[in-house]
């Protein structure tokens, strides 16, 4: 990479009390590859093994494509196809709504959108394989919608020792978003302390370790979109019980 190549929009090492967060994205499309390098994918694992989270400026695919998801999410969110999210997994799984109350429902990779994204994620599951020996072998993603008022307390994305989810990634798909407007996914330090508070904008993509970042979604005075994504690493129960 030439040495005056722009860096992508890298906000991880924003002040949490900032709340200048440029909406413009850089153009990631053109960044994403640059002389084979994939420069999105680098920051995301460096991000990842130095602070244990980033945010980017888009994951570097066609804008066309970060739209049309943003339509079919309204599209499901109108036509009541989202359903109630719960907490937990397998038997133990539960609603509770005065943890979180977003609706969801799973990607299938099927539209062109959906199967441009999941491309990418591939890429970038590959690229973290790479150079963190996650050993990922999947990923799984929902679009979510928080209505008005909608929040999901502090939480991490898996317990510590069980995870198969290692990687979140939360991509929003929301226009014209005002600060007041609230929504914010708040992330929290090893220490507790706010690390950063990140504005759901279109495009904006947050990423973090699964185990590691407690984190929170604020609650908004208007409806909110995002898709997230779990990049996972599960064994067979066979070797679960070789360990
Ligand atoms: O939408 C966000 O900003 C984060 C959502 C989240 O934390 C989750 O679904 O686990
Ligand atoms: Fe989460």
């Amino acid at each position: 990479m030439p040495d005056s190549y722009p860096e992508p929009a890298l906000l991880s090492e924003l002040p949490a009390s900032d709340s200048s967060l440029s909406a413009t994205s850089l153009p990631l499309q053109s960044l994403a590859q640059v002389a084979g390098t994939d420069v999105v994918a680098e920051h995301v694992a460096n991000s990842l093994a130095s602070a244990g989270w980033c945010v980017l400026e888009g994951l570097g695919f066609d804008p066309v494509h970060l739209t049309a998801l943003q339509q079919e999410v309204v599209a499901l969110h109108e036509a009541g196809a989202l359903a109630p999210a719960a907490i937990g997994r397998g038997p133990g799984q539960k609603l509770a709504a005065e943890i979180r109350n977003d609706r969801t429902a799973w990607l299938d990779g099927q539209s062109a959108a959906q199967a441009a994204l999941f491309k990418r994620f591939s890429e970038i599951q590959q690229f973290l394989n790479r150079s963190l020996y996650l050993g990922l072998t999947h990923f799984e993603a929902h679009f979510a919608a928080f209505e008005p008022g909608g929040f999901y307390r502090a939480h991490r994305d898996s317990f510590q020792g069980k995870a198969s989810r290692l990687v979140s990634l939360v991509l929003y798909l929301n226009e014209r978003w005002q600060p007041e407007t609230g929504g914010e996914l708040r992330i929290y330090d090893a220490e507790g302390a706010v690390a950063a508070e990140v504005v759901p904008v279109l495009g904006r993509t947050a990423v973090f370790l699964s185990e590691d970042v407690l984190h929170e979604v604020c609650p908004s005075t208007r409806l909110r979109y995002s898709i997230a994504c779990w990049f996972r690493a599960d064994v067979s129960d066979n070797l679960l019980l070789l360990r």
